[in-house]
């Protein structure tokens, strides 16, 4: 037993020690192997540094080493390029001990490798630092004034694309002039190696005057077009841009001889241009308003009226017919276009019988339904002579009201009741009325718009009442629209110009932007049908458009560029240029951006673009804020820099102008600041005369300017800006103050005095100035780049021709447009911010208060509201009126008025005399 026991031991003690001999032999093992690894590694690596001891050196010495200039990204780079070229990477391996004279310089590459854009700009921003030392009296004496930090830092940068986003007068063309001698006189290209491009005539001209003499090529991005394709041997036969408008209105015109065309054109300009929104839209009265005075819905009748007593016509009389609603106007241009004699809110038949009894209830005394229908002959005229009118008219009353019977849910509660009941009360009240006197009354209803039922309902009723219809042609409509619409057919002839231009700017096809339609205004059916109906319009013109180049052999501008960029990219023009130098950069379209990348692309060259996308407004030549917005992902890799000091204007215009522009979240954050110690006074002048030419208030200005400036404002440049050409009109030739009128300027011939009486009524100061002045009158996009001592905009009204121009900004350019640009009236804001801009003392906004823009009202709320009392309207925060006086037992007392009254506001309200608050006193003149 033992001795098997002990057998047994042996044999565990021989096994435990063969493995753990084995474990030891397997661990010495892979020790050795281990060791003879990294000794074949050592071996390997000392046989590379060896190997490549000349490339180590020679990058240590000549490409690691940042040279006395800006390193752009492209150079690091290169390096990179050059480096992965000439050396294979190995690694080092982790117990190298350093034996080997190159193992440090490897190391040292190394690093550089994974490093590098961390030196680079270390590198860049001591080089800055010194070069900005060095240049310091270059600068400072290179042109009439000694160019800021920002300017100089701008000019500086010297990266592969850089981009300054300038402010208005900071000096955008200044960095442009800095850039072209810094980058001469370093001789970091010669003048051949730079292209200077602008995008109008005149920027580049200015450009040619201040840099052409250094033999510096400065074109617009057309002639730039154009001398890539002369190059090529082709030179194309050009339209420029007005002819290309008039071709396109040639090209309508024909085309209205098609009636398939005609029917299209003429149901956009009636209902498509301003599309009919549900009243159930709006939060409050207040918006609602604003919406009505944006549209302004004038019947073809009102306006047919308007105009033929405008000529002079001394046989008509004129008849506003500002129709209260969307709807209604719908329903008046119906009654107009089908024959049917009718008039707009005519005081009721037996209106009289009715004040007799109703003295106190407002929506019943002068009852006056929506439209009276005359039958058998009879007008508006004839039928105060009829023996029984009764029975030759008709009352048409439309209710605003849902399926439900619910009204809009911003109209007021009335008498305890809520607005649909109080609605309700009204409509069951006239029902009684018309049955008392025996009148017929005929109705309709918002909600059959939403059906699309009103057409079928009204002529259903008209004819069982014996409504004659006599729908008028398509050709007579036309012709009406014409006369009544003149505007709006050009304002849709003008939007079809800018698609037009977008389109071909961009090159899209016509399926993509339909499919687009659906998708972007998926939340609006009737947006959609209304833009398909429009491009079906569109494309009509478009392919007649290009045909008729074809025929003539013509090129427009677009095609221009766009043959330019297909030449480049096939190399048949082969570029010279180190720097493509870019001013004014936020007006670059789609088709313009491609061009420099072909130049770009070809061969290397950096481009400095410089522009103030704050500024940008010329949406309707294809430019594009995207592109602005969003350069790197367009051009690659970019410095961006900033200028923002102006030496054009000062506080408190830059204050109130800056937070315009900024209400629009996809302009770029800028903190603009004066140049110089000095105030820009912002005023607002209101108009006196309501409708009465502008003359007397130019007037009430320079006497106010006299007093502040003295004789020295004879010295001073005054401009008159307008948002359209025809603004202009507002102001009557050949009386005081204006003596001429032309487009472009009034001349003004007037005294201005300055008198001061003391407590006893002597005169102690009298002065007088006899002025003659010519004062410049030019459009907003005219006066772009220039700049005036005193500014006027007279155009700040509300409307489809006001400032913001509500037809100038279609949702449908929104298919051709990035997201970036599709802030609500962004470019009119644009616009309206470079009117601002143009003045260095003083800007003035004159407007009618009661038809004030809404962007007037947002700067006036936030910058002047604030400090004044309140007064308006209860129901819509519309001014307030003086009607009369009233006086009564509580006393004398004084009855005001809202001034929306002819959008449908009839708010009323009495003040005694003792309550009145000043401002209210003052609005008795
Ligand atoms: N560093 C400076 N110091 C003083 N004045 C300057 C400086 N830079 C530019 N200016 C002046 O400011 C004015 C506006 O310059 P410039 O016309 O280049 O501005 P801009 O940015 O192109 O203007 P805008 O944006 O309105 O087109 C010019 O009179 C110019 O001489």
């Amino acid at each position: 037993m033992a001795a098997s026991f002990k057998i047994i031991l042996t044999c565990v003690i021989a096994l435990i020690s063969i493995l753990v001999y084995n474990i030891y032999r397997k661990k010495e093992k892979s020790v050795k192997q281990k060791r003879l690894r990294v000794k074949e590694l050592h071996t390997q690596y000392n046989k590379h540094l060896e190997k490549h001891a000349d490339q180590i050196n020679c990058i240590i010495k000549q490409v690691l080493p940042f040279e006395p200039k800006y390193c752009s990204h492209t150079d690091i780079q290169n390096k990179y390029e050059t480096i992965k070229a000439e050396l294979p990477i190995v690694d080092i391996p982790k117990d190298y001990v350093e034996s080997h004279a190159g193992h440090q310089g490897y190391k040292d590459i190394l690093w550089f490798l994974s490093n590098g854009e961390t030196l680079r700009k270390g590198h860049n921003t001591a080089f800055i630092k010194y070069e900005s030392h060095r240049c310091n009296n270059y600068f400072r004496t290179l042109l009439s004034n000694p160019l800021d930090k920002q300017q100089v830092d701008s000019i500086l940068h010297d990266d592969d694309n850089t981009l300054v986003i300038a402010g208005a007068g900071c000096g955008k063309t200044t960095t442009v002039q800095g850039k072209v001698n810094y980058l001469l006189n370093n001789r970091l290209a010669t003048p051949k190696e730079i292209l200077l491009l602008s995008f109008a005539k005149k920027s580049a001209d200015d450009l040619k005057e201040k840099l052409g003499h250094l033999g510096v090529e400065c074109r617009t991005f057309h002639s730039l077009a154009y001398q890539i394709i002369k190059g090529v041997g082709r030179p194309a036969d050009i339209i420029p841009p007005e002819e290309t408008q008039q071709l396109i209105t040639d090209i309508h015109k024909k085309l209205t001889s098609d009636a398939t065309y005609l029917a299209s054109f003429n149901d956009f300009v009636l209902n498509g241009l301003r599309p009919i929104k549900q009243e159930n839209e709006f939060n409050s009265y207040k918006e609602y308003i604003a919406y009505l005075k944006d549209s302004e819905f004038e019947s073809l009748k009102g306006m047919l009226s308007k105009k033929r007593f405008h000529k002079n016509d001394s046989n008509k009389t004129l008849s506003n017919e500002y129709v209260k609603s969307g709807q209604e106007c719908y329903i008046a241009n119906f009654l107009f276009l089908h024959g049917v004699e009718y008039s707009y809110e005519t005081l009721y038949l037996y209106q009289k019988e009715i004040d007799a009894n109703e003295r106190y209830d407002k929506h019943k005394k002068r009852y006056r339904p929506d439209f009276t229908i005359y039958l058998n002959g009879y007008n508006e005229q004839s039928i105060k002579t009829c023996a029984n009118p009764e029975d030759n008219l008709i009352y048409l009353e439309h209710y605003g009201i849902d399926e439900n019977g619910d009204t809009p849910k911003f109209f007021d509660k009335k008498d305890g009741l809520s607005s649909s009941e109080h609605y309700r009360s009204i409509m069951q009240w006239k029902d009684e009325v018309h049955k008392l006197y025996r009148t017929t009354l005929i109705k309709s209803y918002s909600y059959e718009f939403t059906r699309k039922t009103i057409e079928e309902n009204l002529i259903k009723q008209l004819l069982k009442h014996g409504v004659k219809l006599s729908p008028k042609s398509n050709k007579e409509i036309y012709a009406i629209l014409q006369e009544a619409y003149s505007k709006e057919i050009d304002a849709v002839v003008t939007l079809i110009q800018t698609f037009i231009g977008l389109f071909k700017s961009n090159n899209q096809s016509f399926e993509e932007l339909l499919q687009k339609n659906r998708d972007l205004f998926s939340y609006d059916h009737n947006l959609i049908v209304r833009n398909e109906q429009l491009i079906e319009v569109i494309e009509r013109i478009y392919n007649q458009y290009q045909s008729e180049l074809k025929d003539k052999q013509k090129i427009d501008f677009n095609d221009l560029i766009n043959q330019a960029k297909e030449h480049t990219q096939r190399n048949d023009f082969l570029h010279p240029y180190k720097y493509l130098i870019v001013d004014e950069f936020q007006d670059i379209s789609i088709n313009r951006y491609e061009l420099l990348n072909a130049i770009k692309k070809q061969r290397y060259c950096k481009l400095f673009a410089v522009g103030d996308d704050w500024q940008s407004i010329y949406r309707f030549t294809g430019s594009d804020l995207t592109l602005f917005k969003r350069f790197e992902e367009y051009f690659g890799h970019t410095i961006i820099k900033k200028i923002e000091t102006t030496y054009r204007f000062a506080e408190p215009l830059i204050g109130i102008s800056s937070n315009f522009i900024l209400k629009n979240p996809n302009q770029t954050k800028k903190e603009l600041r004066a140049g110089r110690n000095a105030h820009t006074e912002v005023v607002f002048e209101y108009e006196k005369n309501g409708d009465q030419p502008i003359n007397q208030n130019l007037l009430d200005i320079l006497q106010k300017l006299y007093l502040e400036y003295g004789d020295t404002l004879a010295d001073k440049s005054i401009t008159l800006l307008g948002r359209y050409n025809h603004d202009i009109d507002q102001l009557v030739s050949n009386i005081n103050p204006i003596v001429q009128k032309d487009q472009n300027y009034i001349y003004v011939n007037t005294e201005l005095k300055e008198v001061e009486v003391d407590n006893e009524g002597n005169t102690i100061r009298d002065n007088r100035l006899s002025l003659q002045k010519k004062i410049d009158f030019m459009t907003v996009h005219k006066a772009k780049g220039l700049e005036s001592d005193i500014v006027i905009l007279i155009n700040c009204e509300t409307g489809k021709y006001g400032f913001p121009a509500e037809l100038s900004d279609d949702k449908i350019l929104n298919l051709l447009l990035s997201g970036d640009d599709r802030y609500p009236n962004g470019e009119e804001r644009r616009a309206f911010y470079v009117a601002m801009t143009r003045a260095k003392e003083k800007f003035y906004f004159l407007a009618n208060k009661s038809r004030q823009s809404k962007f007037l009202t947002e700067i006036y709320a936030e910058h002047i509201g604030s400090q004044q009392e309140a007064v308006c309207c209860e129901r819509c925060e519309g001014e307030l009126r003086f009607i009369k006086d009233i006086s009564n037992r509580f006393g004398l007392s004084k009855m005001f008025g809202c001034t929306n009254l002819k959008y449908g506001c009839d708010y009323t309200t009495f003040i005694k005399n003792t309550e009145l608050s000043p401002l209210l006193a003052l609005n008795q003149n």
